[in-house]
């Protein structure tokens, strides 16, 4: 192995924490790649992300690729960080692969050593070079968000990418995680120039043009103007870029910035009382919003703004949330609207959501004669499964998602002289999306582009598509989540068998019901959904599922009573 290259402060294992003083690897912990890579508490990932490092170089010498490492822990406290691999097409890391990153971050001191040697030799003998090849195109782009404990941490990922043999590192500091996804994808692909505002551009330009063609010329009710609560992370940083545009003095968009700490204080409020997250899970409004007018349209991206949901306070006052179904629905009125407009029957359209999808939009594809595939949480998931499709829309409840095109998409769209109208918008409309990863700013630039396209102020898009079915989500600390099996769509346990039974009493007994519980891959938790006829029932049946949780296996806090 290339030891001689490893800096000396970082053992083979990568062992060293923040301050360079000796920290062991966790040899009582199990760790696991879990929905979006590793995830753990930043004092603990330094060993994790040189062992990623080390990985991330084999799978670019075997491709001869650039491939990404992305060091954020998205909507996570301050406190915890992750490393996940972006292959070079942009997608999140093959199956495999994230077998072979979880053995060998599990591996200890000593096994690491000969485990990384043997790794590096059959996967090297599978791709038919000789052990020590390092092929050009094999380079690392490490990208981190604005977490403090990010920059110690890229340089164990590079230190572990030299380990492996690949000294070719670009940093990417301060950006957003779908911004890395696409750069990793516009660098490894023949004949695409890029530069690090490629995402950027691309999304705008499209977006300018876009709302030069829109048809309503005299807005009557959309308004080109909104507020962004940045989470206190990455986004704060970019969003206002996307408005440094030419077109911007002729078509204004005007978007003011809330919890857009850049400062030391970023880190402290980072996702505190805020963020998509923050308000996907408690259907209010985030910190610093309480003098906003009501029917303000409001928008809410995550830590790395790879998430996406909108919000307002009705004249009522009624705290309404436009979430990740929302916008799929949004985002499918439009593309089947262009469609028929083009009479294009031959292209597929499909939806993928998964178990959190609220009731209603499921309803909502199914009256439009589609009927959503529903796959495990995650978009490693959810993105395959969208690609089966020549339109295929896909988007988690909590706001992420993006709509992917096949080849024979991006034939019909090929511009050409005289291209009807339709045919021009859903050209822009995939050229604003980030569509190879969901991307927090770019989906907020094409709900944008089609609320004006529809002429639609945030109330006509809260009541003209569809309305939720009253539902809750709970978070229950929990240390030993590997007892919960669940089944493929993670709608019912297989294990604990008897936990299913009670659940499944509960849910009878609520009218229009459905609850699962399912283990979190991001934190070390329990998450319970339940759905029902009112929010007080919804809630009412999670906390009793939370029950059915505490009799089998306490937790370590008290819940409230129930009636
Ligand atoms: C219910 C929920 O929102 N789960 C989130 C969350 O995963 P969990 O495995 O549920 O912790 O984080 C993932 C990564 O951001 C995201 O893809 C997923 O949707
Ligand atoms: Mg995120």
């Amino acid at each position: 192995m290339g030891s001689k290259k490893v800096a000396e402060n970082f053992t083979r294992a990568g062992n060293v924490n923040f301050n360079g003083n000796f920290c062991p690897v966790l040899q009582d912990k199990k760790f696991r790649y879990g929905t979006a890579g590793f995830r753990y508490p930043n004092e603990e990932m330094t060993f994790i992300a040189f062992r990623i490092g080390f990985l991330a170089s084999l799978r670019a010498r075997s491709l001869n690729q650039v491939v990404g490492v992305m060091v954020t822990a998205s909507h996570n406290p301050t406190g915890d960080n992750g490393v996940k691999i972006i292959e070079p097409t942009g997608h999140m890391l093959e199956n495999d692969w994230e077998h072979l990153a979880t053995e060998l971050v599990n591996a200890n001191d000593t096994e690491f050593e000969e485990l990384a040697s043997s790794t590096e030799k059959s996967i090297m003998e599978k791709t038919g070079l000789k052990t020590e090849t390092i092929p050009d195109n094999a380079k690392i782009f490490i990208g981190s968000d604005t977490r403090d404990s990010s920059p110690w941490l890229m340089r164990a990922v590079a230190r572990g990418a030299e380990f492996g043999r690949v000294l070719k590192v670009n940093e990417f500091v301060n950006f957003t995680t779908p911004q890395l996804h696409y750069i990793v994808y516009a660098t490894n692909k023949p004949n695409l120039s890029f530069d690090r505002l490629a995402p950027v551009r691309k999304t705008t330009d499209a977006f300018f043009e876009f709302i030069k063609r829109c048809p309503s010329k005299q807005l009557e009710n959309y308004k080109p103007s909104l507020i962004v609560d940045c989470a206190n992370g990455v986004g704060a940083l970019w969003v206002l870029e996307y408005l440094n545009h030419p077109e911007q003095k002729n078509f204004p968009m005007n978007i003011t910035l809330k919890n857009d700490a850049k400062d030391a204080a970023a880190n402290e409020y980072l996702n505190r009382d805020c963020g998509a997250d923050f308000v996907k899970l408690w259907r209010t409004f985030p910190r610093g919003f309480k003098n906003v007018p009501s029917e303000t349209r409001c928008a809410a991206l995550d830590g790395d703004a790879d998430r996406l949901v909108y919000f307002y306070s009705n004249n009522n006052g009624v705290f309404i949330l436009l979430d990740g179904d929302q916008i799929a629905a949004l985002y499918a009125k439009f593309l089947i609207k262009q469609l028929e407009l083009l009479g294009a029957k031959d292209l597929s359209i499909g939806v993928v959501q998964t178990a959190y999808a609220n009731g209603n939009s499921s309803r909502y594809f199914r009256s439009l004669g589609i009927e959503p595939a529903i796959v495990a949480t995650g978009v490693k998931n959810l993105h395959p499964k969208s690609e089966t499709y020549d339109i295929g829309i896909y988007f988690e409840a909590n706001g992420h998602g993006t709509v992917t095109f096949s080849e024979k998409f991006w034939d019909f769209v090929k511009e050409t002289p005289a291209d009807p109208e339709p045919k021009i918008m859903l050209r822009l409309f995939s050229q604003i999306i980030n569509d190879i990863v969901g991307d927090g700013i770019a989906d907020l630039f094409a709900v944008e582009a089609i609320l004006r396209y529809f002429d639609w102020s945030i109330g006509d898009w809260a009541s003209k598509i569809y309305t939720d079915v009253p539902s809750a989500q709970l978070k229950i600390p929990f240390r030993d989540r590997s007892i919960f099996q669940t089944t493929p769509d993670e709608t019912r346990l297989i294990k604990p068998e008897v936990m299913q039974k009670e659940i499944d009493v509960w849910v009878s007994k609520f009218h229009g019901a459905r609850a699962f519980v399912r283990p979190s891959g991001t934190e070390p938790i329990v998450r319970i959904y339940a759905e029902a006829d009112t929010d007080e029932n919804a809630l009412h049946l999670a906390y009793r599922i939370a029950h059915v949780v505490d009799k089998n296996y306490p937790i370590p806090f008290e819940l409230p009573e129930i009636e």
